[in-house]
Order: structure tokens, then sequence, then C-alpha cells
């Protein structure tokens, strides 16, 4: 059985105070490590602190994106070994908005999970289809390719501990949701490609998170589903009451 992961990426939203004040609010309140991988994944200016604000409790830190190098001549990005320094778990890799705004591709994405699990980190694989490219009925050819490039090279062991998440584009932050359904159908075609490229074990373990306009209201159902392993949650994932409940619905999924 999959362990569920419900994540939070904060994108570029929060003051420090803001951060400081959520950190507070979901202290002692967050499932145990048994029931759900809960994780925020906010700007890098609030990370160590995070870090240390949440210390002893099932809630993990990432990051929202990164360089593959591990240092180097790269003005304002960020390295896997420093994110590892200061105690980052998680990164995400190749979310949509950076695929569309920073010329992120498949092959960068690849070169990024790589020297994620390098250093320990666990990678959270964004991958999903425009709406145009659904409306010609592309989507699964669209996250095959994805998939199959973003993983690319990569070990069977790694990618079991790899975190795939499935987010087609035309649900973030519009407060459209795929179907429960439909978001299955897809993550178990994702998972039917990592068993081709990387066998039926890695194919079991792989956690798929669905991403798109999650909240409260919405998780239950998706959780429910055979090939849903969590949560990657853009908006609901900002006020620490919606969060928590979002967490909830991943521990008793
Ligand atoms: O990374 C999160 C996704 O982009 C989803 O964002 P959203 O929950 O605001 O739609």
């Amino acid at each position: 059985m999959r362990k569920p992961i419900i994540a939070g990426n904060w994108k570029m939203y929060k003051t420090h105070e803001e951060a400081k004040r959520f950190a507070a609010e979901v202290r002692g309140l967050v499932p145990d490590a048994g029931q759900v991988d809960a994780v925020i994944c906010a700007p890098a200016l609030f990370l160590e602190q995070l870090v240390t604000e949440t210390k002893g409790q099932n809630l993990h830190i990432g990051a929202q994106t990164m360089h593959e190098e591990d240092s180097g001549a790269f003005t304002g990005e960020i390295s896997p070994v420093q994110l590892k320094d200061i105690g980052v778990e998680y990164i995400i890799i190749g979310h949509s908005e950076r695929r569309q705004y920073f010329n992120e591709t498949d092959e960068s994405v690849n070169r990024k999970v790589k020297a994620a699990l390098a250093h320990g980190l666990v990678p959270i694989m964004c991958v999903g289809e425009t709406l145009e490219q659904r409306e010609n009925g592309d989507t699964n050819r669209v996250v095959q390719e994805q998939v199959k490039a973003g993983l690319a090279d990569i070990s069977a062991a790694d990618v079991q501990k790899t975190v795939i998440a499935y987010e087609p584009i035309w649900a973030i932050g519009t407060g459209k949701t795929a179907t429960a359904e439909d978001a299955n159908t897809v993550c178990q075609v994702i998972r039917e490609k990592v068993a081709e490229l990387s066998g039926q074990e890695s194919a079991d373990a792989v956690r798929i998170q669905y991403g798109g306009s999650v909240k409260p209201a919405n998780i239950q159902e998706l959780m429910g589903m055979e090939h849903i392993d969590g949560a990657l949650v853009g908006g609901a994932s900002l006020e620490s009451e919606s969060f928590l409940k979002l967490l909830e619905a991943g521990a008793n999924a």
C-alpha cells in the first residue's frame, strides 16, 4: 500500500510573517507520519526558517525549483547541495508554470530529477496536458512522453522514490477540476507507462498525485481513486485551516 502524500505549493505567495504564522497555526495538528506524508513547498526565502519551525513534526519542507548543478556561476539559482544543506527534503520539478514561463523542457526536467535523487531530495515531477491537447484527444500521449523523458536513465530503485504529479494545466488555479474518474484514468496511464519503462515493482511503488484546484470539498473523492496517491495543492494550501483539512483527508484515505 502506498502512503498518501499531500504537498502544498505556495508558489510566489506569502510574506515572512505569514509563513511564520502558518507554521505556528499547524504546530501539533499535523497527522502523524504513519498516515500521510505532509509537505509544504515554499518560496526559497522561507525554506530555512520553515525547516526550523517545523522540526520534530510530520511536516516536511520542499522547494519549488532548483538548478541541476551542485555549484557554479549560475546567478540567481539554487543547487540541490544548498537545499539539502539547510534541511530541505522535497523538490518540485517541471511544474507547468516553470515549463511555460522559464523554458523548462523534458530534458532539463530529467537532469533535475537525476540531480535531486543523487542528493537525496525527493523529486515531485510534474506532468500534464494543455486544454488544447486535451480537446485534441492527446492527453495520454502527452503525459506518456513527459514521463518517459523525465524518467530517462533513472534506476528502478530511484523511480520508486520519485513522486509524479499529474496536473492538467487547464485545471490549475481555475477552479476547474478534472473529474475524479478522469484524473484517475490519466494517473493509471502514467502508472502503466512507469511499468513499461521501469518494471511492475516501480509502478506499484511510485506515488502519483493529482493537482489542479484541489480543495477540502473535492479531495476525498480524488483520494478514493485507485491510482491517486495524493495531491499537489496550490491555492488551498495557503491557509492553515484548509491545508489541515487536506491532510486529514489524506490521512483517512
Ligand atoms: O502546484 C500546484 C498546482 O499548480 C495546483 O494549483 P491550484 O491548486 O491553485 O489549482
